[in-house]
């Protein structure tokens, strides 16, 4: 009998309700496959109490999983955001080169949000091992008036041909659009040379039908013309912000899917939801776990379930045609949970 091994992180905030909501029902929908999963409890609170985030051999750990399910990290309160992203979640994306963070943005029926009468399937499809977030720069003369700050983007050939290459793979399998989102009328060394890479990677895929957009018209897009887009190509900071619009678009941060894929299968790939540890609700009972059901969806569909994603994604959204969970705060994280499983036996 097959077991996947699942390394835990439900991380901070609503990251542990979610986490749960999203083990158990990938664990009812895969039947009689079993899923093994181990709890890692690295947080803010780990931080506080061990000074790091996870512990020096945290990565060594995960390489032994066939997944990782994190649920969100971050308490600002307490432990600064730059600390506890640079110390758990963005190590994890580098050292085990999930360079495609795939972000699916469509609307679940009866789900209520500003665009909930549109009919849109937009796939984000996030760098995430470099650009702006490679940690490249430094402050000298700090606290000073003659203090500098410099963080650099930094884009390499390898990571954006790869990238792009996935994106192009993803667009033919889908509606053969491809929509390559920089800012190259600003920032002319790094996205020019994006865009460049795009042209030279669109003669392989003569199929697909590429445009250019730069970021600040390709947020407009997604709310007037969400229609129009199919698979959206963009850089790590650029991928960030597009896809919370892309969230709010669907319907809220509740229902925003992640996978961090390692395309070539040498590393455990993460799955996660988009958004954060929300500490303004984290203590209400109150979080969507919709969007981790999704991410543990798209986990098993990795693992080589499709059955079992295909049967998540039909429960979900026949919960959200039943009206439960389809606005924020009105239903408890159990009650949606609860619906979700039952509609997997159903
Ligand atoms: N990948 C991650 O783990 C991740 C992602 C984003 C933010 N963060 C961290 O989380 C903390 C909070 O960040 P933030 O407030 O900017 O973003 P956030 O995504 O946590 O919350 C933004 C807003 O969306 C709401 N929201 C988020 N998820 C929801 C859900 N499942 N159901 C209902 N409402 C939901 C929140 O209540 C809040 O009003 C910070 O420490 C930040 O660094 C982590
Ligand atoms: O990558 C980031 O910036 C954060 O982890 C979070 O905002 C995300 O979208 O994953
Ligand atoms: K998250
Ligand atoms: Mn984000």
């Amino acid at each position: 009998m097959t077991t996947y091994r699942i390394a835990l992180i439900p991380g901070d905030g609503i990251g542990g309700p979610v986490t749960d909501a999203a083990f158990a029902v990938a664990q009812k929908a895969l039947g009689n496959v079993s899923l093994e999963g181990v709890t890692f409890p690295w947080s803010c609170e780990y931080y506080l109490e061990h000074g790091r985030m996870m512990p020096d051999d945290g990565i060594e750990t995960l390489r032994g999983f066939d997944a990782i399910f994190l649920g969100a990290v971050g308490w600002p309160a307490k432990v600064p955001d730059s600390v506890s992203l640079h110390g758990l979640l963005l190590p994890i994306r580098k050292a085990f080169v999930q360079y495609a963070n795939i972000r699916p943005h469509r609307l679940l029926p009866g789900v209520e949000g500003p665009l909930k009468t549109r009919d849109f399937d937009i796939l984000c499809i996030r760098e995430n091992t470099e650009g702006e977030y490679s940690g490249a720069g430094g402050r000298v003369h700090v606290g000073t008036p003659d203090e500098v700050a410099v963080e650099t983007s930094v884009f390499t050939r390898t990571g954006v041909e790869r990238i792009l290459r996935f994106g192009f793979e993803q667009a033919m399998k889908r509606r053969k659009k491809l929509a390559s989102v920089t800012k190259s009328n600003a920032q002319k060394y790094s996205m020019v040379f994006w865009d460049e890479v795009t042209d030279q990677l669109a003669r392989d895929y003569p199929e697909v039908e590429v445009t250019h957009y730069h970021i600040d018209a390709m947020c407009a897009r997604m709310v007037m013309a969400p229609e129009s887009l199919d698979v959206v190509v963009a850089s790590n900071l650029f991928g960030d912000i597009l896809t919370d619009l892309g969230a709010a678009i669907q319907g809220g941060l509740g229902f925003a899917a992640s996978a961090n894929i390692n395309p070539d299968r040498s590393a455990p790939s993460m799955f996660e939801p988009v958004h954060g540890s929300a500490p303004d609700i984290a203590h209400l009972g109150i979080a969507n776990p919709m969007a981790a059901i999704w991410s543990a969806s798209q986990m098993l569909e990795h693992l080589g379930e499709a059955g079992a994603a295909t049967r998540i994604m039909e429960a979900m959204a026949a919960v959200t045609a039943q009206g439960i969970g389809t606005v924020p705060g009105k239903d408890r994280t159990e009650t949606i949970t609860k619906a979700v499983l039952a509609a997997l036996e159903g």
